[in-house]
């Protein structure tokens, strides 16, 4: 199974070519105010043509109003929209009918949503720790027996351990930020370098 990494928090057209050269296949662009890597849709727009339509844009959003979230995602060209937050199922699959959806979810709300979002083809789970871009991992041993087939992880990865989450859950992709970072919203070359290798060893382990 191809297991898709996604570098998140990408705030320069540097960090985009870096992470795509080291081998991620979407980068994240955070578009919400609160956030630390806070990157106007401008930037994001020309950091995604750096790397060319092979890696993913995903642009992430948190409790944002709708006009906002789909304003600003086609000013930035993304082609994925990332939803944090207390959202309407409504709210979801009206961002989904313009772009397919990652569905953040906490560990709370997984056996919820996952019912919630079966059958429906543009709208992916992300499993993510209560607070986005927080680095804190969650328990993945005690995740194991809820976790969907085909939902992406998120929550404290970075290289150093990526690849036991993976053996515990098997995602179908996994997204990190705030181990991969120098300082907020600056990349470490070194630690994405490694955070994209890691996951592309543990998936080899992977059953075919
Ligand atoms: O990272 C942020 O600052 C952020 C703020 C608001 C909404 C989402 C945010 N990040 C979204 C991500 O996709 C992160 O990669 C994910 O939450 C994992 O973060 P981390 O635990 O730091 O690896």
């Amino acid at each position: 199974m191809t297991v898709q990494v996604k570098v998140c928090g990408t705030t320069s057209v540097h960090d985009a070519v870096l992470s795509a050269e080291a081998g991620a296949d979407a980068l994240g662009f955070i578009f919400a105010p609160v956030s630390k890597r806070l990157v106007s849709p401008q930037v994001a727009r020309a950091a995604g043509l750096s790397v060319g339509p092979s890696v993913a844009r995903v642009g992430v959003f948190l409790d944002q109003p709708l006009d906002e979230v789909l304003r600003t995602a086609e000013a930035a060209r993304v082609s994925a929209v990332q939803l944090h937050g207390r959202l309407s199922s409504l709210y979801v699959m009206a961002v989904a009918a313009y772009y397919p959806v990652l569905r953040v979810v906490r560990p709370a709300d997984l056996a919820t949503e996952t019912d919630m979002w079966h059958g429906h083809r543009g709208v992916t789970l992300m499993l993510d720790a209560p607070e986005p871009g927080g680095g804190i991992p969650l328990d993945w041993d005690a995740l194991r027996p809820l976790f969907p087939d085909g939902a992406w992880l998120a929550g404290g990865l970075g290289p150093g351990n990526v690849a036991a989450a993976m053996t515990a859950l098997r995602p179908a992709a996994v997204d990190a930020v705030s181990r991969l970072e120098a300082s907020p919203g600056v990349k470490d070359p070194e630690a994405v370098r490694a955070f994209v290798q890691a996951a592309r060893l543990a998936a080899r382990s992977y059953p075919q």
